[in-house]
């Protein structure tokens, strides 16, 4: 399997000055590795300010590690032209000349991309419904995260990198994008790394995903692992917590006189068919549930560091 991304020890600290220590800094990653295959979709998940886009930023030669390196391609992005070429990043700071049409903003795409594929792009426009002779500085919300995602999808590149890429988006055109999505993976397969917090709307599209919790990885695991890794079980908090004794637990929520727990088990069907004779529900964990539990941890945060 071709190794598209190799992160090792990444952490990158901001220097800031709201802190109270005037050498103090925000850690935004801190030792993170993890290696990234061809061909495959990665989700990045985590919660608000977790890193996600400090390490895509890291990955698209935009920014550089504090310690740690990062080989994207074969090579370290940062002022690597041929990096750069091949790897699309969308983001929502994407900024257009003042005069751009949804016309001119194709054609200049097509100029840097030699795999632009104009039909792609065409045929997406009109999914889209965007309009052809406004000027892209007029555009709604959704409509320039639209336009940003037929240019990251039509540009064809080896690896790209797609940052909450759905800000705007209504339902209709969230779910022609996830169609896409799949349909670009069964015709032209290539590797993605798509931060999200629509776990559940994205989690069929995912082969992999990675945790982000306060810089550090929580979880590195193909999505098809962690339904026979994680359970969540459901019921009177007693039964639960006499049926979960044994098992690492992740997170404990109540509501009411229910009780949920998810643990790092999978358990025997003939645990599980005495569980549910007791009143207990006992279920797979989906991703959503994974990711949330993961983020609900208070752990030592990593995100302060004295530099
Ligand atoms: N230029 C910067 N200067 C100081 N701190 C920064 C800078 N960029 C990011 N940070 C901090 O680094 C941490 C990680 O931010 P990042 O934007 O990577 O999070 P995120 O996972 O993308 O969050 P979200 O899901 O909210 O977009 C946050 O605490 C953020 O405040």
């Amino acid at each position: 399997m071709t190794t598209v991304i190799k992160a090792t020890g990444l952490t990158r600290e901001f220097r800031t000055g709201a802190l109270p220590s005037k050498n103090a800094a925000t850690r935004a990653l801190a030792d993170v590795s993890f290696t990234v295959n061809e061909g495959m979709v990665y989700g990045l998940l985590g919660r608000n300010g977790a890193g996600k886009t400090t390490l895509m930023s890291i990955i698209t030669g935009q920014d550089r590690p504090t310690r740690g390196t990062i080989e994207v391609l074969g090579h370290a992005p940062f002022e690597h032209a041929p990096t750069s070429e091949a790897v699309s990043f969308i983001r929502d700071n994407q900024r257009y000349p003042d005069d751009f049409t949804l016309r001119f903003a194709l054609k200049s795409a097509a100029r840097f991309r030699p795999n632009w594929d104009a039909e792609l792009a065409a045929r997406l426009s009109d999914t889209f419904r965007l309009p052809s002779k406004t000027p892209i500085k007029k555009y709604s919300r959704g409509q320039l995260s639209a336009l940003a995602i037929i240019l990251g999808l039509a540009a064809r590149t080896p690896l790209t990198l797609l940052d909450e890429p759905y800000l705007g988006l209504d339902a209709t055109a969230r779910q022609a994008f996830y169609d896409i999505l799949l349909n670009e993976q069964l015709n032209h397969p290539r590797t993605f790394l798509i931060s999200t917090h629509l776990v559940t709307e994205m989690e069929n599209i995912f082969d992999h995903a990675i945790v982000i919790d306060r810089g550090r990885i929580a979880l590195d695991s193909p999505v098809d692992d962690l339904s026979g890794t994680y359970t969540l079980v459901s019921g009177l908090g007693t039964r639960v917590a006499e049926f979960t004794r044994d098992a690492p637990v992740l997170q404990t929520r109540t509501v009411g006189a229910l009780v949920s727990t998810l643990v790092a088990k999978s358990f025997s069907k003939s645990d599980i068919d005495s569980a549910r004779a007791d009143g207990l529900e006992v279920a797979p964990a989906d991703l959503q549930s994974v990711v949330s539990a993961l983020g609900a941890t208070s752990e030592q945060p990593a995100d302060q560091a004295d530099a």
